[in-house]
C-alpha cells in the first residue's frame, strides 16, 4: 500500500445494515439472536454508539435513518441536510409555493384546461416521501384553480405498519378535502410501483393503471386499500371507477404530472417507465418531481440536492489509496454510489464487485441471503497488498428485518455474526484493523404500537443509534476508548485516521479514536 503517513494500516470498513441499538425485548431481534463474536467484540474492544437518525444525520428531528443517508453520511464525514430536510425547508420559507416551475406547471394546467396528476408513496414513514407534502401541493394546485387534480396513491406497509393503507388513504381524502381539490385516481402498492429490482413487469402493471386506467376496477375506496392476504405493499394496481364502468381519470395529452416521493431509488423505475409509455403513446406531458431524482427521464426537479463532495472517495483517490467495495444487489448502489456523495463517476482507485444471489428471493426463507459470497469476496480483497480498504454492506439484518418477521431477522442477525466472525479473522492475520457500524435502526425493534395500543409486527427502521467497533489497528488506537455522542460523521475520519489520514478539509466529523 501506497501513500499512508504513519502510524496507520490497511483495514476494512463493514456497515452491517440495519445493525441497531436498544435494550433487549421480545421485539429486539438483535438482542434475542445469538451473537457471540459481535458481544464480544464489543464488549472487549474500542466500541460504541453513533446518532443515525433526526438532525444529527442531516434529517428532520426525530426521523429514522434511512440507507441512502446512512451511507451519505458514512461517506461525507459530515451531516448533508437530505433531500426531505431540504423540502421541507423550501415548504416552510415558501418558496415551494413559489416555485416558477410549479406555478408555471399549475397555471398551464389550469388555462388549458389539463389536468394535473399528483403521485408518491402515502404515509409518513418519512423514508421515500411525507403526506404533508402532498398538502403542500394540493392547496399550490387549488390557489391555481388546476380543474383536475388526480392523486395516484402508492400504498406503503414496509416503512409503516403492515395493514395501515387505509387510515393513510383516508388521510389523503382529508388534505384533499382541507384543500377544497383532488381526488384519487388509482391506489397501488409499492411492490410495484416501487420496484427497484428490475421487475419491469411490476413497473409496467403500475403504468399501464395510473397512465391509461387499465387494472383492478374498483367502485370503492375500501375494496381498493385493503390486502389482507398480501399487505399493503402488494395492493394490486387498483383504478377508481368514475362515470360507470369507466376510470376516473388517465393520463391526457399536456396534462402535468408531479411526483412527490423525495428519494429517488425506488421512484426512478417507475418514472422512466410511465415517461417511456407516455411517449411511446403519443402523450407529451409535464415531468416534474418534488426532490432530485436519478432518471433517464428528463423531470425537472423543485429542490435540488446538497452537493457531498469531499467525502471518503475523495480522499481517498487524492491519496491514490485503492478501495474494494462489495455487496448485494440490494445494496451495491449504497457502498459505491451514495457512499461517494451521489457521485457516479468510476474512479481508477476503487473497484467493485456486486454479489447476486438469488432473482426471486424469499428473504424469511434465506436470512443468509449471499452472505456467504459477500464474505469470500471481503476475505479475498483483504489478502491484497494493493487494497488500503475494503468496504462491504452486510445486508442481511436490514434487508431480512424489513419481511417484520421476527425468527428470519434473529437468524439473519446469527449469520452476520459468523460472517464478521470471519472476517475479522482474516483481517487480523493480513494486519488489517476492521471496523463495523450500523448505518440505521431496523431489526432491534420489530414491533411497533398499533392505534388500539397493541404491538404489530414492524418491519421498518428506527431513531436508536447503531453500535460501532474497531478490532486491530496500531497499537496506540487499538487500546484507547472510543469517543462518546459520535454520529455516523465521525466514521470516514476515523478510518482515514485508522489508514494514518488526516480528515478531509470538507469534514465536520471527527475520529473516534
Ligand atoms: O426502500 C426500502 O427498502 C425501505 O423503504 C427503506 O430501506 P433502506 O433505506 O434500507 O433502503
Ligand atoms: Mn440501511
Ligand atoms: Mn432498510
Amino acid at each position: 500500500m501506497t501513500g499512508l503517513g504513519t502510524p496507520g494500516s490497511p483495514g476494512v470498513l463493514l456497515v452491517l445494515d440495519g445493525w441497531g441499538h436498544a435494550p433487549p425485548d421480545r421485539g429486539n431481534a438483535l438482542a434475542l439472536a445469538r451473537t457471540p463474536f459481535l458481544d464480544s467484540i464489543r464488549a472487549t474492544c474500542p466500541a460504541g454508539l453513533l446518532q443515525a437518525s433526526g438532525e444529527a444525520v442531516g434529517l428532520l428531528p426525530d426521523t429514522v435513518g434511512n440507507s441512502e443517508t446512512g451511507h451519505l453520511i458514512i461517506g461525507a464525514g459530515r451531516a448533508l441536510p437530505y433531500d426531505s430536510l431540504l423540502v421541507r425547508q423550501h415548504i416552510d420559507s415558501g418558496a415551494m409555493r413559489g416555485h416558477p416551475r410549479l406555478n408555471e406547471m399549475c397555471a398551464a394546467a389550469a388555462s388549458a384546461d389539463r389536468a394535473l396528476h399528483l403521485v408518491g408513496l402515502c404515509s409518513d414513514g418519512q423514508i421515500h416521501s411525507d403526506l404533508n407534502h402532498l398538502g403542500v401541493l394540493l392547496a399550490t394546485a387549488a390557489a391555481h384553480r388546476v380543474p383536475r387534480v388526480w392523486v395516484h396513491a402508492i400504498t406503503d406497509g414496509r416503512d409503516v405498519a403492515d395493514g395501515t393503507a387505509a387510515r393513510y388513504l383516508a388521510q389523503v381524502e382529508r388534505l384533499m378535502a382541507d384543500a377544497g381539490t383532488g381526488r384519487l385516481a388509482t391506489v397501488i402498492g409499492r411492490g410495484y410501483a416501487m420496484d427497484k429490482s428490475g421487475r419491469h413487469d411490476l413497473t409496467e402493471a403500475a403504468v399501464l393503471a395510473m397512465a391509461d386506467g387499465r387494472g383492478l376496477l374498483r367502485h370503492r375506496l375500501r375494496e381498493a386499500a385493503e390486502n389482507p392476504e398480501r399487505g399493503d405493499e402488494w395492493v394490486p394496481p387498483s383504478v377508481l371507477a368514475g362515470t360507470g364502468d369507466r376510470p376516473a381519470a388517465t393520463m391526457a395529452d399536456q396534462d402535468a404530472v408531479l411526483f412527490f416521493n423525495f428519494r429517488s431509488d425506488r421512484v426512478r423505475q417507475l418514472v422512466d417507465g410511465l415517461a417511456d409509455h407516455l411517449e411511446r403513446t403519443g402523450r407529451k406531458t409535464w415531468l416534474s418531481s418534488l426532490a432530485q431524482y436519478d432518471t433517464r427521464a428528463e423531470v425537472e426537479p423543485l429542490t435540488r440536492r446538497a452537493g457531498a463532495s469531499g467525502g471518503l472517495a475523495d480522499e481517498l483517490e487524492r491519496a491514490r489509496l485503492l478501495s474494494v467495495r462489495i455487496a448485494e444487489r440490494e445494496k451495491f448502489e449504497h457502498v459505491t454510489y451514495y457512499l461517494n456523495g451521489r457521485d457516479p463517476r468510476p474512479r481508477a482507485t476503487e473497484e467493485h464487485v456486486r454479489v447476486v444471489a438469488d432473482s426471486a428471493p424469499d428473504y424469511r426463507r434465506r436470512p443468509q441471503m449471499g452472505l456467504a459470497q459477500v464474505v469470500d469476496a471481503v476475505c479475498s480483497a483483504a489478502t491484497r497488498s494493493d487494497v488500503a480498504l475494503v468496504v462491504a454492506n452486510l445486508a442481511n439484518i436490514d434487508v431480512v428485518g424489513h419481511t417484520g418477521d421476527l425468527g428470519a431477522t434473529v437468524r439473519a442477525a446469527e449469520h452476520t455474526d459468523a460472517a464478521v466472525r470471519r472476517i475479522a479473522a482474516v483481517a487480523g492475520e493480513q494486519g488489517r484493523w476492521m471496523l463495523a457500524v450500523g448505518d440505521h435502526g431496523n431489526a432491534e425493534q420489530m414491533l411497533q404500537r398499533g392505534p388500539d395500543g397493541a404491538p404489530l409486527p414492524y418491519g421498518g427502521h428506527t431513531t436508536n443509534p447503531v453500535p460501532v467497533v474497531v478490532t486491530g489497528g496500531a497499537e496506540h488506537i487499538a487500546g484507547r476508548a472510543m469517543a462518546e455522542g459520535g454520529s455516523l460523521a465521525d466514521v470516514a475520519p476515523t478510518v482515514l485516521k485508522l489508514l494514518g489520514r488526516e480528515p478531509g478539509p470538507a469534514m465536520e466529523g471527527s475520529p473516534l479514536l
